[in-house]
C-alpha cells in the first residue's frame, strides 16, 4: 500500500502512499500504523499539525524540539507545493550538518519522514500551500529550538532570493548550527 525509499541520508525516508483515483476524485490512506510498521516505520504519533502559508516563498524553519519533547515528523502537502528540508544535527553522525531537500506536493503525494535528531524547515513554492504533519511528541515550547535558515555552513538552496522570503520574526533570529549546544548525540 505504500513504498518507502531511503534518501541521501538513509534515516530520512521518502514515502509514497497509494492513491486510488476514480470519477469522484481520489482516496488514499495517508497513514496506516500497520502498513507503516510492515515497511519498517514503527512510530507512535501523538499530535497532528496543519499550517497554511499564503504566499510563495514563505519559509518556516529550521526547527526542532529537544528531549523529552524530541519529535519524529511525517510531513505531507494537501494543497500546493514545498521544498522540504531535513538537516542532520546528530553530533556523532557522519552526515552531521548535511541535509536532504525534497519537493512534496499535492500532486506528487509524497511524504517525508524527518527523524529525531534532524532540524526541519520548508519553503512554499505555490500560493496557499497547506502542510500537514504528524509528530511523535507533544509541543514543548521550552524545548523548541531553531537554526538560521541561511547558516552558510548548511548551504541550503532555498530556490527563492532571500530578500523575497516571508518569515516569522522568530525565524529571522535563530543562531547558526555551530553556535548551538549539541542536543543530539
Ligand atoms: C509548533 C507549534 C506551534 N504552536 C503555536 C505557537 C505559536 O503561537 C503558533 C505558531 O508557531 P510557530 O511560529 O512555531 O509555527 P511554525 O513556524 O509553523 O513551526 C513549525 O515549523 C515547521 C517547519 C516544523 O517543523 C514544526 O515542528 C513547527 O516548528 O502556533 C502550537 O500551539 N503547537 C505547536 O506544536
Amino acid at each position: 500500500m505504500l513504498s518507502v525509499e531511503a534518501t541521501a541520508i538513509p534515516d530520512v525516508k521518502l514515502i509514497s502512499p497509494k492513491k486510488f483515483g476514480d470519477h469522484r476524485g481520489f482516496f488514499s490512506e495517508t497513514y496506516n500504523r500497520a502498513s507503516f510498521k510492515d515497511a519498517g516505520i514503527d512510530l507512535e504519533f501523538v499530535q497532528d499539525n496543519h499550517s497554511l502559508s499564503a504566499t510563495v516563498g514563505t519559509l518556516r524553519g529550521l526547527h526542532f524540539q529537544s528531549a523529552p519533547f524530541a519529535q519524529d515528523k511525517l510531513v505531507r502537502v494537501a494543497k500546493g507545493r514545498i521544498l522540504d528540508v531535513a538537516v542532520d544535527i546528530r553530533a556523532s553522525s557522519p552526515t552531521f550538518g548535511r541535509h536532504v531537500a525534497v519537493e512534496l506536493s499535492a500532486e506528487n503525494w509524497k511524504q517525508l519522514l524527518v527523524p529525531v535528531g534532524f532540524a526541519h524547515g520548508f519553503i512554499t513554492l505555490e500560493p496557499d500551500t497547506e502542510v500537514l504533519y504528524k509528530v511523535t511528541a507533544l509541543y514543548g515550547p521550552q524545548n523548541d529550538h531553531g537554526i538560521a535558515f541561511d547558516d552558510p555552513a548548511l548551504s541550503i538552496d532555498w530556490r527563492i532570493p532571500h530578500d523575497r522570503l516571508v518569515l516569522s520574526d522568530k525565524d529571522r533570529k535563530h543562531p547558526r548550527l555551530a553556535d548551538l549546544p549539541r542536543y543530539f548525540g
